[in-house]
């Protein structure tokens, strides 16, 4: 029978980070009138007597607080204050031993950072697991490898079925606990029961600000993520998605949202020109030291890592965090993925860094990013006819990723995790020129901005990045691309490849609502 503890902001000590001045039992107070709790007291340095007082000092506020206190590894100076429990690591006392020596009921927790860990920790029947180091930090040094927030979620598989509670410790702050709560999800969709905090917390001069800017974090998600996403006026149909997309598309061209794009080199000039023409107004900026000013602007990032490199990569990584704080919708187009170990590192430090809100790519690239080998590619290509239930396989990316995802191929799947809509527009010439997957995710990318301008659903919007606005903005961004392939190519005006791609971009520019509604062909699987 598992303790009924509150995990959710979890203090970890530490007086050495303390700014100057600043009393340690008055920044403990502070941290838990900020809304800690649970605390542990993790003294590295301390003689055994010290420790014990500062202990026992730290209980009786504890305690005026309701607030259990966990010792860090003395199984002695637990026993000594009468404290609720204590935490070891992989390389303290054993757990049974600690179980033995503390009063029945005491709480104990055992540090993870690996599946065996977990296993072990499951067979101890310890109380908590520590999942860590999610984040590089310096608070510690660190020897296991960082496990990152989507590797936190395989650790949280394991624990199914059992009444084991799960913290992760390890570089949170405020600026990325949105994204460890949200990424860290197991595969049934149970999420973390906490985080843990050194240094954003003790570190602060204000550490009741601090706790409680985490508190507040934490408690808007707990309240939003047993929801799944919410669907306006189910069931959804052709129609009706059709008329969501069309409201979009007219926003684009009354607003024209601001749309920033790291792209690759081969296609800037022509998904700048795609945007453009769709009424958006692109912005190709790619420093990491101007993402926070572009982050204030409304409208939505697209990051494209078709010709990646470290400095990009850099600003790919900045300009997400500052999107998601600012609540704007991103995009991810993992291009060619596949091809090398540095894409696939880079698409996992990406995805573990912030919350994407669309994932688009081909079979070969999204069977690359969710780890199956059912689809293969060749450089940024896919091999082969895809996958055999694309179906399932886009429902269950999104699921696991949180999000929306568009497989793009002959016929185009969008699914939100919970519908699936297919889409049969498009035409055999956007095949034999360069970007067109990109231009794509610039369409995308577009209607994701424009429809930030419209009226939202508080409900729907509150449940999270990948919301159903999100599962429009991809099928519109789709089928108006497409629809204007399939409108350029009729006109005539197409010779060959090289006259293919102005007449695409005309195409886009002249179209209209009643052309899109003539030819879209959007389809509900499920
Ligand atoms: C909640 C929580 N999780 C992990 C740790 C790390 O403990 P450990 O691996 O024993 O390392 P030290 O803290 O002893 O340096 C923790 N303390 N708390
Ligand atoms: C104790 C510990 N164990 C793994 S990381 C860590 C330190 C976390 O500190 P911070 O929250 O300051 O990154």
């Amino acid at each position: 029978m598992s303790k009924k503890v509150d995990y959710s902001l979890y203090l970890v000590t530490c007086r050495e980070l303390l700014p100057p001045d600043k009393d340690y039992y008055e920044s403990l107070e502070e941290s838990l009138q900020g809304g800690v709790t649970i605390v542990q007291i993790r003294e590295k340095t301390a003689e055994t007597r010290e420790f014990v007082e500062i202990a026992a000092k730290s209980k009786v506020i504890c305690d005026k607080y309701n607030v259990p206190l966990i010792i860090n590894d003395r199984i002695d100076v637990a026993l000594a204050v009468h404290a609720s429990g204590v935490h070891v690591g992989q390389t303290d006392m054993p757990v049974d031993v600690v179980k033995r020596l503390l009063p029945v009921g005491s709480i104990v927790g055992v540090s993870c950072n690996n599946l065996d860990h977990v296993k072990t920790a499951i067979d101890d029947g310890v109380d908590y697991i520590g999942i860590g180091s999610v984040w590089a930090t310096k608070t510690k040094s660190l020897t296991s490898p960082l496990v990152g927030v989507r590797g936190v979620g395989v650790l949280l598989d394991a624990l199914e079925g059992t009444e084991i509670k799960a913290v992760a410790i390890g570089g949170i702050k405020s600026t990325n606990i949105l994204r460890t709560l949200y990424g860290a999800v197991s595969q049934s969709g149970h999420t973390l029961d906490g985080v843990a905090v050194v240094s954003d917390i003790v570190s602060s001069n204000d550490p009741q600000n601090a706790a409680a800017n985490l508190s507040g974090i934490i408690h808007k998600f707990k309240a939003q993520e047993h929801l799944g996403p919410a669907m306006i006026g189910t069931p959804l149909t052709g129609k009706g998605v059709l008329r969501q997309a069309l409201q979009i598309f007219d926003a684009i061209k009354t607003t024209s949202p601001l749309v920033h794009q790291i792209t690759n080199t081969v296609v800037s000039t022509q998904s700048a020109n795609i945007t453009l023409a769709l009424g958006a107004s692109p912005i190709m900026a790619t420093s990491a030291k101007e993402m926070q000013d572009l982050s204030k602007i409304p409208g939505a990032l697209l990051v494209n890592i078709g010709t990646l490199v470290d400095d990009t990569k850099e600003g790919m990584l900045a300009s997400g965090l500052y999107a998601n704080l600012a609540r704007k919708p991103v995009v991810l187009d993992p291009v060619g993925v596949g091809a090398s170990q540095y894409r696939k590192d880079a698409i996992k430090e990406l995805l573990d860094t912030w919350q994407v809100s669309i994932i688009k790519g081909n079979a070969g690239e999204l069977a690359a990013l969710s780890g199956t080998s059912e689809v293969e590619s060749k450089g940024v290509d896919s091999v082969g006819d895809g996958f055999k239930d694309p179906i399932s396989f886009v429902k269950n990316l999104a699921r696991k990723e949180r999000c929306v995802v568009a497989l793009t191929g002959k016929v185009d799947y969008v699914s939100d995790g919970n519908s699936v809509i297919a889409l049969h527009n498009g035409h055999e010439m956007l095949g034999r020129i360069t970007g067109s997957g990109c231009m794509v995710g610039s369409c995308i990318a577009s209607f994701c901005a424009g429809q930030t301008s419209l009226p939202h659903d508080d409900e729907i919007i509150t449940r999270g990045f990948a919301n159903q606005y999100m599962l429009y903005a991809a099928v519109g961004g789709i089928t108006v691309f497409n629809v204007a392939a399939e409108v350029a190519v009729a006109s005539g005006n197409v010779r060959g490849t090289g006259t293919f791609l102005p007449a695409l971009i005309d195409a886009l520019y002249h179209l209209s609502l009643d052309e899109i509604v003539l030819n879209a062909d959007i389809r509900i699987c499920t």
